[in-house]
């Protein structure tokens, strides 16, 4: 190291002297040397504390960051080193199938992250399946999809999703095609450790993954595998050639993936086994068909933001067209608006009334299988603890069976796993936030696979019982129950301003007793569950059935409404895992619509004036 480097780390606070010392001694990507270099020189210690003072951990979904140099952050020296240390385990957990897929998106450096994770599995004597040639791109789902058909023991996806554009992310499925869930986080996290420094000083990917492709260790795979990716569709999802949409006036709907990567997939999927011709039987938002890392159009490219779907919305009112279908840029997840007949009023589905709609299409689906079939194979749904009880009640009425889960599909595809081998029929699960497996396809969430899923069964309802979406959720609230959510965010200017804000809650509120007994004047509570400490009020020693995690802040709560027999709530506060947010997920259960909703807002106005005191606690929401 030169005699000007160690004058300045000399300059730099104790508390992260070592790991910039580290940093500028191992990385070689020009770019976050020098970014590391320049803040060492304008002494701005409070930005080299944040990016230095930790490492990245696996969150909801893998590890996702701003990108920019640090070890809290993500760039190619963090891949190398988070790579070095999975591939090490896995070679562990599984020395005789030392196979990887990797895959990315269309985002800024999401190539390069992909090339150094590639080449460190060949380093590591890993054969690779490689789904992005050249420059192109995969949706998220393509990666669990192929560790499925190929038998590796490892996949990852390169991409953050619906993050802003500035974010990347690292999601890894295990051997099972699920997300990885603990012990395996915390053992990698481990791994990850003990290998941060680089195993070779060659930083050329470009050669290394040449060599892979002469040895024949990497395989270019995009190609076959979304070939088999279309053909499962056709088996488990189409069950054969469609031709949607006969009946309707054309075009019938407006598609966006955007600036993701989700038009070209879907629209091959569309002319080969819907029957359905862009332009003709669908259009697609122009300026919003070609991936586009900056995201011009939205100012967040996530379809649960309020505007996102405004150009989709906007072209489809153009053409006297009342549904739009929307992937997020990873094509992951799925949303849909639709347009009132009576009223002509354009509203979003949430996440749970789409998850409700998918629910109620797989039970009619189900109840065609055979019934020997249906008298092995129990019906099973699954949604994560923040997401509608409306299946739960669907189930306890129909007779199937219902769990939840924690949040992310690592602990809904990992659930549906474990009900599969106990010979339970999975065919769907789903979270609030717009996601929706279909373990036939992929044990993680898929909206390629929801949006066909969804257009099928839009066609079937019109054509069989001239029932549009509402109507089949208004079916629902009368044969169910009056389910109503009311789901914000505040947000965290600083992580360390989280955990203060739950043990208020837990311990300050209402000390004389284990938990708050009531909350403010209006609710009394009849359920208390604490996953950050391991306390669940209803179970016979008090050990909460779902996974105990001390390092994310997770309280739910039941409670009714004092005076009232018949309005209920449930709800759940919860650190995001993705994003510097401390969610609040309200749902109300009432007797009328009108009700339910006034309750899920009451909730919200009591808990924010109550628990999270935005002028004590410094919160802030636009909710
Ligand atoms: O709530 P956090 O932890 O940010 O996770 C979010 O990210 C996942 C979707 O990508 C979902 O599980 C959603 O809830
Ligand atoms: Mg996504």
């Amino acid at each position: 190291m030169s005699q000007e480097y160690i004058a300045l780390i000399e300059t730099v606070p104790q508390i992260i002297r070592s790991s910039i010392k580290d940093w500028l001694r191992i990385d070689q990507n020009q770019e976050t040397r020098d970014e590391v270099v320049q803040l060492c020189q304008n002494r701005d210690w409070d930005e080299l504390e944040k990016r230095f003072s930790s490492r990245i951990v696996f969150g909801t979904a893998g590890l996702r960051a701003r990108m920019e140099a640090g070890t809290n952050r993500l760039n190619s020296l963090v891949i190398l080193q988070a790579t070095q240390g999975l591939a090490k385990y896995i070679a562990q957990q599984f020395p005789s199938t030392k196979v990887a897929v990797v895959g990315h998106d269309h985002r800024f450096h999401s190539k390069e992250f992909a090339e150094v994770t590639a080449s460190i599995f060949l380093r590591a004597g890993f054969k690779v399946y490689y789904l992005n040639p050249q420059d192109t791109f995969v949706h998220t789902p393509m990666v669990p999809f192929a560790v499925d058909h190929v038998g590796a023991s490892v996949g990852i996806m390169i991409t953050a999703s619906h993050n802003p554009k500035m974010d990347n992310g690292y999601k890894v499925y295990y051997k099972n095609g699920c997300q990885i869930i603990p012990p395996h986080d915390a053992n990698i996290a481990t791994c990850i450790d003990e290998n941060l420094e680089p195993w070779s000083d060659n930083w050329d990917w470009t050669s290394t993954l040449q060599d892979g492709l002469n040895t024949g260790e990497l395989v270019y795979a995009k190609e076959e595998l979304t070939k088999e990716y279309i053909k499962k569709v056709r088996e488990v999802l189409t069950e054969g050639n469609l031709s949607l949409g006969k009946s309707l006036k054309k075009p019938w709907f407006v598609y966006t993936p955007m600036h993701g990567v989700g038009y070209e997939i879907f629209n091959e999927i569309g002319a080969h086994l819907l029957g359905l011709t862009d332009g003709q039987d669908y259009i697609s938002v122009p300026e919003q068909i070609v991936p586009d890392p900056s995201f011009p159009t939205v100012s967040f490219p996530n379809p649960e933001e309020k505007g996102a779907l405004d150009k989709a919305i906007e072209l489809a009112e153009k053409n006297n067209i009342s549904l739009v279908v929307a992937n997020d840029p990873d094509a992951d997840r799925f949303s849909i608006a639709v347009k009132n007949s009576t009223t002509r009023k354009w509203s979003q589905l949430t996440g749970n009334e789409i998850g409700f709609l998918f629910a109620t299409f797989q039970l009619e689906s189900y109840k065609q299988l055979p019934e020997d079939f249906q008298r092995s194979h129990t019906l099973a749904f699954l949604n994560s603890t923040v997401s509608s009880q409306m299946i739960k009640a669907m189930a306890e009425k129909e007779g199937f069976h219902y769990e939840d889960t924690l949040t992310g599909f690592k602990w809904i595809g990992n659930r549906a796993r474990d009900l599969e081998k106990k010979n339970f029929y999975v065919p769907f699960g789903y979270e609030e936030a717009i996601g929706y497996m279909f373990p036939a396809m992929e044990h993680d969430k898929d909206g390629i696979s929801a949006t066909v899923v969804f257009l099928i069964a839009y066609n079937s309802w019109l054509e069989k019982r001239n029932k549009y979406p509402q109507d089949i959720l208004e079916e629902g609230l009368q044969k169910y129950g009056v389910f109503k959510e009311y789901n914000g965010y505040y947000i965290i200017k600083n992580q360390s301003m989280m955990k203060p804000v739950f043990d208020y809650i837990r311990y300050e509120y209402d000390p004389s007793n284990k938990y708050p007994q009531k909350i403010g004047d209006q609710f009394e509570v009849t359920y208390f569950r604490d996953l950050t400490v391991g306390f669940q009020s209803d179970t016979p020693d008090h050990k909460p059935t779902l996974f105990v995690d001390a390092n994310s802040q997770m309280i739910s709560i039941k409670a009714t409404k004092i005076g009232s027999t018949d309005e209920t709530v449930r709800f759940t506060m919860r650190g995001s895992g993705t994003e510097p947010k401390l969610k609040v997920y309200i749902e109300a259960c009432s007797s009328t619509e009108d009700q339910a909703q006034n309750l899920a807002k009451l909730t919200w106005d009591t808990l924010r004036k109550e628990l999270f005191r935005p002028d004590v606690t410094g919160l802030t929401t636009d909710f």
